[in-house]
């Protein structure tokens, strides 16, 4: 693989949380690439560290934690860089879809406006024109009125709604990184779908990484072609998704396949 083609580096990456009772390890030593255009799924029990891992490639931890390592998308070090560049590099290259998409919305200003607001925050484009590739970007998530929904305050949308506005928001930036962090699981089944199809399409355009994490191995199944496991902060294996799937090396790793083997035939 030519290195050029690796387009998020992430290099010995610890995270640490202060708090009342001293310092917390949160990641230790994670380290793991993504290769332009391809899916990393992460899994692992709650409190492993998904979120803080996502968070410390955004350079959105809270201000207790500190980090030291290395996280380098194509090339350049986004540790120690500002917030200033950090901003602008998130949103143009770097896209976060959370799990309550609500957060991800200021509540006092129409969707049309922050849609338009950060389309042209990132490119130069006229606000007609960029109406007009919300418009055609809300349409491929199944969103069959975008005019309303354009038109609308965040707290008018269902949460699926705002996930799919959300996820339209990405697709207008074609970021070189989605992250996606439990992006399905505060859905029904049906938003749950609409999402898991909008982030294949965006793997078949082929122009956007996602770094995915989920409870659910489902959609990790589905969409990664790589996945990391977590457990208690560190990478205990990381491996291609079919091999991961079904000739898993650590013990770990077996114990959460089986919970899922469990799960499915209690329900089937
Ligand atoms: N403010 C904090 N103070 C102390 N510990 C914290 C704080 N925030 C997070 N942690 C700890 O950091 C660890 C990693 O949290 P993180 O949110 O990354 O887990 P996660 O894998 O995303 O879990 P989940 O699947 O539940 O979202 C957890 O054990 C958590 O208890
Ligand atoms: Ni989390």
């Amino acid at each position: 693989m030519n290195e050029r083609d690796i387009l998020l580096d992430v290099n010995g990456l610890n995270v640490q949380i202060q708090t009342d009772y001293g310092l917390v390890s949160t990641v230790r030593d994670v380290s793991f690439q993504i290769m332009a255009g391809k899916v990393l799924g992460i899994v692992g029990e709650s409190g492993c560290g998904k979120s803080m891992t996502c968070l410390a490639i955004l350079q959105l931890l809270q201000k207790h934690a500190t980090m030291e390592g290395s996280i380098r998308l194509q090339g350049r070090e986004l540790i120690g860089m500002t917030p200033k560049q950090m901003r602008k590099l998130r949103g143009q290259d770097i896209c976060f879809i959370m799990q309550n998409p609500m957060n991800a919305f200021n509540p006092v200003l129409r969707i049309e406006k922050q849609f338009v607001e950060t389309i042209r925050a990132h490119t130069s484009v006229s606000k007609i024109q960029a109406k007009y590739v919300a418009i055609e970007c809300l349409k491929q998530m199944n969103l069959s009125d975008p005019e309303k929904v354009l038109g609308q305050y965040p707290f008018e949308l269902s949460g699926g709604m705002l996930q799919r506005v959300m996820i339209a928001l990405s697709i207008a930036m074609r970021p070189a990184l989605l992250i996606g962090d439990e992006p399905t699981t505060a859905l029904d089944n049906v938003n749950r779908r609409t999402v898991i199809d909008a982030f294949r399409k965006i793997k078949k355009e082929g122009e956007t990484a996602i770094l995915l994490v989920s409870h659910d191995l489902d959609v990790i199944g589905e969409l990664a072609d790589e996945v990391a496991v977590m457990k208690q902060g560190e990478i205990v294996e990381i491996a291609p998704a079919t091999q991961l799937f079904t000739n898993p090396q650590h013990e770990y790793t077996k114990l959460l396949l089986d919970a899922r083997m469990t799960v499915e035939s209690r329900i089937g």
